[in-house]
């Protein structure tokens, strides 16, 4: 069974707070015409700077994005790539967790990265780390260049 946590021991109060609130707001720009799912995602670094994303959809449904993939692409593209924490929150009462794909791309940049997962509301939260959704990952030291 994947180890669940309650605490949030990486953050302080404040730090929790505002990642918490910044994760439902990325949730109101979501453009999910064809799932009517809508996620949002706050992350972030260890310099302090936080990224928010959202899932971006396409009539060609293979071509959307998740929330964590767009977040970690505007944090990469700005310069940072070194992440503290994660947080998703999707549309329902319960707390929902990333994708396969989503899960691949954020061991490129942080391995053991704690993810938070909100329920709707930000009412619920589990903290879950990467290594434990993806256990004997692939990543940039198993192509041994
Ligand atoms: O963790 C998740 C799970 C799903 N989605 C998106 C993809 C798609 O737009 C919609 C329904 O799967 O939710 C995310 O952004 N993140
Ligand atoms: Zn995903």
């Amino acid at each position: 069974m994947v180890a669940i946590h309650k605490d949030h021991k990486e953050l302080t109060d404040e730090q929790f707070a505002g990642l918490k609130e910044k994760c439902l707001k990325a949730r109101e720009t979501s453009y999910s015409p064809y799932s009517k799912f809508r996620v949002g995602c706050a992350l972030i670094t260890t310099t302090g700077e936080t990224f928010t994303g959202t899932n971006v959809e396409n009539a060609s449904y293979g071509a959307g994005i998740c929330a964590e993939r767009c977040a970690i692409t505007k944090a990469v593209s700005d310069g940072f790539s070194k992440f503290l924490v994660l947080a998703i929150c999707g549309d329902t009462e319960d707390t929902i967790s990333p994708c396969g794909i989503c899960r691949q791309f954020i061991r490129e940049f942080a391995p053991k990265l704690p993810i938070f997962m909100f329920n709707k509301d930000g009412s619920k939260f589990i903290k879950v780390y990467l290594q434990d959704l993806l256990p004997l990952s692939f990543g940039p030291e198993s192509l041994g260049n």
